[in-house]
């Protein structure tokens, strides 16, 4: 269960036999589809999320660069984002596993507002962690969950953002292991966790690679994705990854710099690919932003969904091997590209996804004549957010 000398399984014990349990539900049911699992998760993604997404030209886009740009529509899933993906498949999973309660963390709120929905149409009660840093940037979002029923808990240690949330919620977990899922949001955390998480998430690529077949003719130059976690990432990498003619570029959040303070702790990005060093983190040896002294530093990003310390163990190593090009664009690079999509496409794109078109901005020459950028989410969260900080600016 790992990826190379990344992955593997550094949890407390407390938490091996729920893992060992998480491990052998993910062997039967997902990789074995046993009693039909995976067929009633695309049934139900189809029927509740509104599966397949659209590959659409962006016509403004291919002329401004020259090049035949087609989006991957993951903001048109229910919910808004691609985190429905997972969130559906691990809160069915919970329910073939007979567990009563879902917990989550959420730092966009979109993988809490995914999994709030899940549960609610699956009828199984649910309780999000999210920083109140978190819940102060993304406020649509924790009305969403809550009026779908979820009891959202803030998180005030440390700086109140993705990491303290996911360290909450393990900490629950591992309380309450006998009835209790933890459905994370991203392809972190111990074993089964990437390998599953990315499975749900490559419902992307499945489907963009027939699309493109069909549209194009061929297969891409390039696939871009903006990379927090790296679901949506994998996601839409997971079925070019056995093509080598097809270049990955994995965007990060180059915040406001790449120089890291370490006296403070501080890295004012959240670029673990590209500046990263290995350690373990949330249970799996990965990419880390951490000091000399191995003390994970804070991160920073203007998008919640990507402002995140570590990064999953499978991109870490995909890029190790040269497979993934880890790149990263800045915040203001980011609040312009959500603007220009905005304005040329007519999609308001999440601060997140807008990562992946500043990249494309700034490297046209770099995706070849024809690209899949993989529309993450819609920006309808961040509108204050874009508001304040375009007027700051
Ligand atoms: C699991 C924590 C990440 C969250 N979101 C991350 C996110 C991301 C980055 O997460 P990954 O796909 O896992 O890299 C990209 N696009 C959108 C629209 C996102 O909301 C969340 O809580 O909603």
């Amino acid at each position: 269960g790992s990826f190379g000398q990344y992955g593997g399984q550094y949890v407390p014990e407390v938490l091996m036999p729920a893992i060992e349990e998480l491990e052998d539900a993910y062997r039967r049911y997902v990789l074995d589809n046993e009693d039909g699992f995976m067929d009633e998760f695309r049934q139900r993604l189809a029927d509740f999320g509104g599966r397949p997404t659209p590959l659409q030209r962006a016509d403004r886009l291919s002329d401004r660069y020259d090049t035949d740009v087609y989006l991957k529509r993951e903001d048109l899933l229910h919910g808004g984002a691609h985190k429905l993906n997972n969130a559906l498949g691990q809160v069915l999973l919970a329910k073939y596993m007979g567990k009563e309660r879902i917990i989550a963390e959420t730092g966009a709120g979109q993988h809490g507002t995914a999994t709030a929905m899940a549960a609610a149409y699956l009828d199984m009660p649910c309780e999000i962690y999210m920083g109140e840093t978190d819940i102060a940037r993304q406020r649509p979002n924790v009305f969403r969950m809550r009026i779908n029923g979820a009891e959202v808990n803030p998180v005030t240690v440390g700086r109140g953002t993705l990491k303290e949330a996911i360290s909450e919620t393990m900490r629950d977990w591992a309380t309450n292991v006998e009835d209790t899922h933890y459905v994370i949001g991203s392809i972190v955390g111990p074993h089964p966790f990437p390998s599953m998480v990315r499975d749900f998430q490559s419902v992307i690529s499945e489907e963009a690679l027939e699309q493109i077949r069909e549209k194009a003719g061929r297969l891409p130059d390039s696939v871009v994705a903006c990379a927090g976690g790296g679901s949506n990432t994998m996601g839409a990498f997971h079925h070019f990854v056995a093509d080598d003619d097809v270049d990955l570029f994995a965007v990060e959040a180059g915040g406001s710099s790449l120089t890291v303070d370490e006296e403070e702790g501080v890295a004012p990005n959240s670029a673990s690919l590209s500046t990263g060093n290995e350690g373990v983190l949330h249970g799996a040896r990965t990419k880390l932003l951490q000091d000399g002294d191995g003390q994970i530093m804070e991160s920073h990003s203007v998008s919640a969904g990507l402002d995140y310390s570590g990064v999953g163990p499978e991109l870490a190593h995909l890029v190790e091997e040269g497979r993934v090009t880890p790149v990263n664009v800045d915040d203001d690079a980011a609040l312009e590209a959500f603007h220009r999509l905005s304005q040329d496409e007519g999609i308001i794109p999440a601060l997140e996804t807008a990562h992946a078109f500043a990249f494309l901005e700034e490297n046209p020459d770099a995706v070849g004549d024809l690209t899949i950028v993989n529309v993450s989410g819609r920006g309808d969260k961040d509108l204050e957010t874009v508001i304040e900080e375009t007027a700051k600016r």
